[in-house]
């Protein structure tokens, strides 16, 4: 597997973006460029901000001040932006087939049987076809995040955010359904932002890190783990070694880094 193209994909760029609810700044003056085709991840302590930064992405909160610009613009008008919440968030009166052809509905897309050819087919994807006619109490929590996972992605988003999307699974699930993004990834080549707080997990998934403190925007690091990306790579001393300078980073105790070019330095096949 390696860094997908990027010439299908979107890129997002945050300007001195502050986001103030009454007097509490959740983000502060953040300046990031998430650029076409890679996955970066946003980690830090809880409350730093980073769901408000993400949500700011989506067009779910207002900025307070700076701006969130996604190129090319059409993409947020066209509801080419998933977002894959930490809760599956299923409607647990539909079936899976029909919570999965939702969003297509909403956009007003095809008819009935192209809404469910697609839905079927997006369901395919994360290998959930066969629990199409199932209703969410039905499914596992893994299916149930893969359902989530359908939903997001059947609109073909080139924008993808992830809200700690596999928090509440245990570590095989994760390892599962995070192989399983990266494959989706390699096939959609669709823009991610994954707020995670799993160190290994934003290590494991993304080309780059962004490390938030307090509402700022601490320092984004290249990932220089090498790909294809494979849980066994967690016991290479790369890995480890990277994981000791996220950790330091988190801490606040890093030496300034320089940033490099992720397709130059994250990536490589
Ligand atoms: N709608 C809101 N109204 C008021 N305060 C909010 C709102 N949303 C977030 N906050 C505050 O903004 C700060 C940042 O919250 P946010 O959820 O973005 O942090 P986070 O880093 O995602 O946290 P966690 O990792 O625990 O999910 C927190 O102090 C939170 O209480």
């Amino acid at each position: 597997m390696s860094i997908p193209e990027s010439t299908h994909c979107s890129s997002i760029h945050c300007d001195r973006v502050t986001v103030a609810f009454g007097d509490q700044v959740a983000v502060s003056d953040v300046s990031l460029d998430v650029e076409r085709g890679e996955i970066l991840s946003l980690i830090g302590p809880s409350g730093c901000g980073k769901t408000t930064l993400l949500r700011s992405i989506a067009g779910l909160n207002s900025v307070t001040s700076g701006e969130v610009r996604i190129t090319p613009a059409a993409i947020a008008n066209e509801g080419q932006i998933g977002f894959v919440f930490q809760s599956p968030a299923l409607l647990p009166w539909a079936t899976t087939l029909q919570n999965v052809m939702l969003p297509l509905q909403l956009i007003g897309y095809g008819s009935g049987r192209t809404r469910r050819e697609k839905a079927l087919a997006s369901l395919a994807s994360v290998q959930l076809d066969h629990a199409a006619d199932l209703r969410p109490d039905e499914l596992s929590g893994g299916m149930q995040m893969r359902a989530s996972i359908a939903r997001a992605l059947v609109t073909e988003p080139k924008v993808l955010l992830l809200d700690e999307p596999f928090a509440a699974l245990d570590d095989m699930l994760r390892n599962d359904l995070g192989r399983l993004l990266l494959s989706l990834w390699q096939r959609q080549r669709f823009t991610a932002v994954m707020v995670t707080h799993n160190i290994s997990e934003s290590i494991l998934l993304s080309t780059r890190i962004a490390v938030m403190r307090a509402g700022a925007l601490e320092s984004v690091l290249p990932n220089p783990v090498a790909w294809p990306r494979s849980p066994a790579q967690m016991r290479t001393q790369a890995f480890a070694e990277f994981l000791g300078v996220v950790s330091d980073h988190l801490r606040g105790r890093s030496e300034e880094q320089p940033e490099r070019s992720v397709m130059s330095d994250g990536g490589g096949s």
